[in-house]
């Protein structure tokens, strides 16, 4: 880091509660402002639900967060050592923050229990495991992977290759394969898209048993989701957050209403 973003930084006052801040941060595409002086503060352990009406940002609010876009300008931490803006996007994935896309991209051809020990950091290699060739698990490793299979609910297909999962399985797995890296905040993008009532229900259950233990940043479209599981909302809008609370709060909110719940979506 250089002396003048060093002593910039040494002025931010960054609560030891807070897992990710980000403050006036922007971005414009071709002048377009896709985010403009957002301000999100996520909690360590705290379950949000991001929303908004398309176009509003969530996705690329989500890609600077990973890094995949560098904002125009703001600050971006996780945690108070961690400035993201300086990371490249796997050091930002090793220093604890996990994405979840909407579909799911699991390695079909190999078993739920491969899937899982490849995601432990530094035995990632495809290549080796279609070979038989990674490296073998630790003790300690496989009984935190149990642990994993056990609270994404797949203890039972174990063994199953991945591709004969159902969409909620690999979308479950997938979220194991995040955890099995043991991040700090877990981002997810429309989790239940195409699943079933019961899938859903278990993502809820699977979302809020893992608040907690890591924060987990939800975007979601769907309200009878967001009502399932919702504890604090935030409603982006032209890049930028039009309001914030519990979702009573929120869909209370006039300018809520106008732009956004009122509009139809
Ligand atoms: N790489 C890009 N180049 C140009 N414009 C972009 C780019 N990425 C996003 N945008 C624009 O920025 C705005 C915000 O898009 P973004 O995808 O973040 O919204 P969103 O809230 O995720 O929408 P949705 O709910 O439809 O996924 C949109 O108007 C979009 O067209």
């Amino acid at each position: 880091m250089n002396t003048a973003a060093q002593t910039r930084f040494d002025n931010l006052h960054i609560d030891n509660n807070i897992i990710l801040y980000m403050e006036d941060v922007s971005v414009s595409f071709d002048g377009f402002k896709a985010i403009n002086k957002l301000n999100l503060y996520i909690d360590r352990g705290e379950l949000r639900c991001i929303i908004g009406p398309n176009g509003a940002g969530k996705s690329t609010m989500m890609d600077i967060i990973t890094g995949k876009t560098r904002p125009d300008e703001g600050t971006v931490f996780l945690g108070r050592d961690h400035n993201l803006l300086q990371m490249s996007e796997a050091e930002i994935a090793r220093a604890g923050i996990g994405r979840k896309f909407q579909k799911p991209t699991v390695f079909e051809s190999l078993s739920v229990y491969d899937n899982l020990s490849l995601a432990i950091a530094g035995s990632k290699s495809v290549f080796g495991a279609y070979f038989g060739k990674w490296r073998k698990l630790t003790g300690e490793q496989d009984d935190f992977l149990d642990s994993v299979l056990d609270t994404i609910g797949l203890t039972h297909t174990r063994a199953r290759m991945a591709g004969f999962l159902s969409h909620g399985q690999k979308q479950w797995l997938e979220i194991g394969m995040l955890l099995m890296q043991k991040p700090q905040l877990l981002l997810v993008d429309e989790p239940v898209a195409g699943m079933t009532h019961g899938e859903i229900e278990r993502t809820a259950e699977l979302l809020t048993g893992l608040a907690g233990q890591q924060a987990v940043v939800v975007v979601e479209h769907d309200m009878e989701f967001v009502r399932k599981i919702a504890r604090q909302v935030t409603v982006l809008h032209q890049g930028s957050v039009l309001a914030e609370g519990t979702l009573a709060q929120v869909q209370a909110d006039r300018q809520v209403i106008e732009v956004y719940l009122g509009g139809g979506h």
